[in-house]
């Protein structure tokens, strides 16, 4: 039989305790009613009493929710549970929350008390919250870190008080998941009362084992599960609440537990919240991660391609994506990159796709992200099959503070099967123009610049720039975009200006074919 574990969402309150997380009381509302959607159990809406602005954050949360339990956190102090009444208290169902430090640390270096007083101080807070509200959580502060037998006795006392909760958190992120499974189920089988209360887990990241004790908490048989979307939190964060619910959800078999999350709200919630804090989740971060569902690989796409299952765990539709995402780059195969351009219209025929998948490779191999614009052009390209009567064989040119800019271009011309070379030199206002005048004049296609863009597709000295151009050509219907990319931007821009005289003379003899009444069908995109 499969064990509810109840989700604690701790968004709003110890997910705003992460340096630059904090959000105002409408963002709070914004992401609480999200949360209600996604249907988690309690969402721990602030600190009441840490400020006027926590207080009304929390008020409102309260009043905005429907059928979650709306928890507010106070110190073991009779003021900060007041004023965390107050604000609780206009939920549906409100749930104060109170805490205290058990472990030896804290207790001596933080509160200068002893084990004894910290004992009594927990059940006169539980005793003093349980008069104001019935739904009372207690929390052992640093519970990761304290003896395990003086753990039982708070647990057994605050119980006893009357907690209806209590909560074990690894405060600091110490533990290690067979430690924190041990620790869990020590307590769970040696205090007496243990039944009367469901047993809470909070789990922190600093040694990046958040997710993996809170499962292991689970295992041991912990009924509710603290934790964060997009996991952040005080340092390094708090356990994520999409990898907990997609772990319980994945390995549900293994875990015999469940939430009753949507998960299909996942996404949405993480981009809510990344969109009011202004911080983006890391690429790679499990479940919400913008390649979570990605597929680079030509081996993990083509197995995608014959199923899903063969490298997907869980669908990205169960997280609420629309689907996985094949991108395409230097690791891909023929398979995607067909289906790709299938997606986008393009049907070639094997030996032009052969070619296009070159050309793919070659440009993936310095491009670091292929759009779908370059696998238009690389796809039309091979559409027109065009031929290459224009060949740079070689450009160089004379700059300076007192020189003429002069370029020196050789341009190898094919026609029906022969082949001549071409050098002329021209001038210009600058290098970049001087080569685009001898362009013109070699191959005899005379051209306007009308725009020009270079933009670095790698990094470093070396880097390999792209090189855009837009041409006017004499007696040309339309302007043709030529593209060169070199490590030279002077050599990447005569390249992108022999493309594009490529391209006028196709268009043109095209032009010629229609005129003739010789018209054979021939695909845009020049
Ligand atoms: C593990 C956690 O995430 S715990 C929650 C952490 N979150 C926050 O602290 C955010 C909200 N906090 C605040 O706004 C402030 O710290 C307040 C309003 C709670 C207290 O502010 P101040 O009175 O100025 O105290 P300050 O924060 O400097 O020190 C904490 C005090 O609380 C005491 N304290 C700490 N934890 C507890 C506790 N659980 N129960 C009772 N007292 C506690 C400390 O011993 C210290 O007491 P002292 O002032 O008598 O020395
Ligand atoms: C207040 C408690 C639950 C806490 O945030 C922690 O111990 O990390
Ligand atoms: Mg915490």
């Amino acid at each position: 039989m499969s064990r509810k574990i109840m989700v604690f969402d701790t968004t709003l309150r110890d997910g705003e305790q992460s340096p630059g997380c904090s959000m105002n009381t409408e963002e709070k509302v914004a992401l609480a009613r999200q949360l209600e959607r996604m249907n988690v159990d309690v969402i721990e809406a602030g600190f009441p009493v840490a400020s006027i602005g926590d207080f009304e954050a929390v008020k409102s949360v309260a009043e905005a929710l429907d059928r979650t339990i709306v928890a507010g956190l106070s110190r073991a102090h009779e003021k900060d549970i007041h004023r965390c009444y107050e604000a609780v208290s206009h939920a549906r169902r409100g749930r104060i929350h109170t805490f205290l430090a058990t472990s030896d640390i804290h207790l001596e270096a933080k509160l200068k008390i002893s084990r004894a007083e910290a004992l009594e101080r927990a059940v006169a807070a539980v005793k003093y919250a349980r008069n104001l509200v019935d739904d009372v959580e207690f929390s052992l502060e640093d519970a990761g870190r304290t003896d395990w037998d003086y753990m039982c006795q708070v647990v057994e006392a605050v119980i006893h008080a009357g907690a209806g909760t209590v909560n074990l958190p690894d405060t600091v992120g110490y533990t290690i998941p067979t430690e924190f499974h041990e620790m869990i189920s020590y307590v769970m089988n040696r205090v007496p009362n243990i039944d009367k209360a469901v047993i809470s887990l909070h789990c922190h990241n600093d040694l990046g084992l958040g997710v993996a004790n809170s499962l292991a908490g689970i295992q041991a048989g912990a009924g509710q599960v603290e934790c964060t979307i997009n996991g952040i939190g005080e340092r390094a964060g708090n356990a994520a609440m999409e990898e907990i619910v997609m772990a319980l959800k994945t390995r549900a078999n293994y875990f015999q537990a469940h939430t009753d999350i949507v998960t299909e709200e996942i996404t949405r919630t993480s981009k809510l919240l990344s969109s009011i804090i202004g911080v983006e989740v890391q690429p790679n971060k499990a479940i919400v991660g913008k390649n979570a569902f990605a597929h680079e690989a030509g081996i993990h796409q083509h197995g995608v391609l014959s199923d899903k299952r063969t490298y997907e765990i869980m669908t990205p539709e169960s997280v609420g994506l629309a689907k996985n995402d094949l991108v395409l780059g230097k690791h891909s195969g023929r398979h995607a990159f067909k289906a790709r351009l299938e997606e986008l219209g393009y049907q070639l025929k094997p030996e032009i796709l052969q070619t296009a998948f070159e050309k793919f490779k070659a440009l993936a191999d310095r491009k670091k992200e292929i759009f779908d614009e370059d696998l238009e052009h690389i796809a039309t390209e091979g559409m027109k099959q065009v031929e290459e009567w224009f060949v740079l064989d070689y450009v160089g040119t004379t700059a300076g503070s007192s020189i003429i800019p002069t370029s020196c271009v050789t341009i190898r011309i094919r026609d029906n099967g022969s082949e001549r070379l071409v050098t002329e030199t021209a001038i210009g206002d600058g290098p970049v123009e001087a080569s685009f005048h001898a362009i013109n004049k070699a191959t005899g296609y005379m051209g306007k610049l009308l725009e020009y863009q270079v933009k670095a597709v790698s990094k470093g000295e070396d880097a390999v720039g792209d090189v855009t151009i837009k041409i006017q050509f004499e007696g040309l219907d339309r302007v043709v975009t030529g593209k060169g990319s070199s490590t030279d931007v002077l050599h990447g821009s005569a390249l992108a200006y022999v493309d594009a005289a490529n391209k006028a003379r196709l268009r043109l003899d095209l032009i010629g074919r229609e005129q003739s009444g010789d018209s054979e069908e021939v695909s845009e995109g020049v």
